[in-house]
C-alpha cells in the first residue's frame, strides 16, 4: 500500500491520504480476458451530525471534486476547532480525488443523519424518490460517480418505522438498487448503552445483489457483518465479487471486533470488501469507531485513512482479475459441501 499524502497542500492540517493499490500487470494478462478494467473506487470516513444540510455539504464536497478546487468551504462549516479542520480535511481529499479519477464512492451508514434524540430519525424518513434522495441522485449525475449510500432513513411501513437502506446510485443519476438492512441491532453493548434498533425500524427480508461497472456488488448494512451466512448467500448464490458493508459501529465493538470480521468476509468469500465508517463524536451521546477500509479478496487491507477519526476517502484501483486469480488458484466454491453435507442440517 503506498499512501500519497496531500500534506503539502496544509502542513498544519491532519493529513488525509488516498491510498492507491497499483495494478500488476503480469498477473492482470495471466487471468480472464472478459475482467474489466481496473477503476477507481473511493471509501469515505466522516463524522455525521444532526443536520441533513450539514451532512449533504459534507457528502457533496467529497463527491464533487473537480469542482472543488477553486471553490471555498460551505460557510457553516467554517467555525473554530475540530469541526472546521475536519472540514479542511475533507476538502483536501476532495482534489486528491479530483486527481484520482474515482469512479465509485462509497458512504457510511446514517451518512444523511444522526440524531441526538430517540425517533428523531423517522420524523425525517423520506421515501427513496422524495427530496432528500433525489439531492444525492442529482449529485451522482453531475459529479459521474456511482454513490454506495449505505443506511438512508428510508420512509417504513407505518409513521413509527423506518427502514435502514443501502442505495446504489449510478453515474446518470439513476437508483439501481436498494436493499434494507435484515439484521437490527438490538444489542446491550458491555460498557456503553443499549441500542434498540427495531423500535424505530422495519426489518428488510430480501438479499439483493447489482451489476455495476465495478463488478457485482453485494449490498450490506453494518451489523449485518457478523452473520456470515447472509456474505454466503451473495458469494455462492449472487456470485457477487464486491461485498460493501456501510457502518455506524460502536467504539467498543469496532476495537474488538471490526478488521477482524471484515477481514474474514473477505476471506471467506474471495470478494473484495469495501466498508465505510461513521467516524468519532457525533453528539454527546454517540460516538462511532471509524477505520473506514477497503480489503482485497486475499483478506489484505489495501486502503484506509491515516487514522480513526479523520474526514476523507482513500483509493484503490480495484481489479476484477484479482477475484478471479484468488478464486482460480484456491476453488472454494468447488470444494464446498454444502450441497452434499451440510443442507440437511439444520442451524
Ligand atoms: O440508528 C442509527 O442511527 C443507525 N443505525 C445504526 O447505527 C446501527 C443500529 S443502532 N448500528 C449498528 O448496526 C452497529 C453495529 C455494531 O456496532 C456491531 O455490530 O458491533
Amino acid at each position: 500500500m503506498r499512501l500519497a499524502l496531500a500534506a503539502s497542500l496544509a502542513p498544519s492540517l491532519p493529513i488525509v491520504a488516498a491510498a492507491r493499490f497499483r495494478v500488476r500487470r503480469a498477473m492482470a494478462s495471466s487471468l480472464s480476458a472478459a475482467a474489466a478494467a481496473p477503476a477507481k473506487v473511493g471509501v469515505v470516513q466522516m463524522t455525521s451530525v444532526g443536520d441533513v444540510d450539514a451532512n449533504y455539504a459534507t457528502c457533496s464536497r467529497l463527491t464533487k471534486a473537480s469542482t472543488l478546487v477553486s471553490c471555498s468551504l460551505p460557510s457553516h462549516l467554517i467555525k473554530p476547532g475540530v469541526l472546521a479542520a475536519r472540514a479542511m480535511a475533507g476538502w483536501i481529499a476532495a482534489v486528491e480525488a479530483a486527481a484520482s479519477g474515482v469512479k465509485f464512492l462509497c458512504f457510511p451508514e446514517v451518512f444523511s443523519f444522526i440524531g441526538s434524540k430517540d425517533g428523531e430519525s423517522v420524523k425525517l424518513a423520506e421515501p427513496l424518490d422524495g427530496p432528500i434522495m433525489q439531492r444525492y441522485c442529482s449529485l451522482a449525475k453531475e459529479s459521474g460517480m456511482w454513490l454506495s449510500l449505505g443506511g438512508f432513513q428510508e420512509k417504513g411501513p407505518d409513521d413509527s418505522h423506518q427502514y435502514n437502506t443501502h442505495v446504489i446510485i449510478d453515474d446518470s443519476g439513476t437508483i439501481r438498487s436498494s436493499y434494507r438492512k435484515i439484521h437490527l441491532f438490538d444489542v446491550d453493548v458491555p460498557g456503553n448503552m443499549v441500542y434498540k434498533e427495531s423500535r424505530f425500524t422495519t426489518a428488510g427480508d430480501t438479499v439483493v445483489s447489482v451489476d455495476s461497472p465495478f463488478g457485482r456488488l453485494g449490498l450490506t448494512v453494518c451489523y449485518d457483518l457478523r452473520f456470515p451466512e447472509l456474505y454466503q448467500i451473495l458469494r455462492f448464490k449472487h456470485q457477487t465479487q464486491v461485498l460493501l458493508v456501510p457502518s455506524a459501529f460502536t467504539k467498543v465493538t469496532g476495537e474488538a471486533h471490526w478488521e477482524t470480521l471484515l477481514r474474514a468476509r473477505a476471506i471467506e468469500t474471495q470478494c473484495y470488501v469495501i466498508a465505510a465508517a461513521q467516524a468519532g463524536k457525533h453528539n454527546e451521546k454517540r460516538e462511532s469507531y471509524g477505520d473506514s477500509i477497503i480489503i482485497d479478496p486475499w483478506g489484505t487491507v489495501i486502503a484506509r485513512l491515516p487514522d480513526r477519526l479523520s474526514t476523507g476517502f482513500a483509493v484503490v484501483d480495484l481489479d476484477l482479475s484479482k477475484v478471479e486469480a484468488v478464486r482460480t488458484r484456491m476453488p472454494i466454491s468447488e470444494h464446498r459441501k454444502f450441497d452434499s453435507v451440510w443442507k440437511s442440517s439444520s442451524l
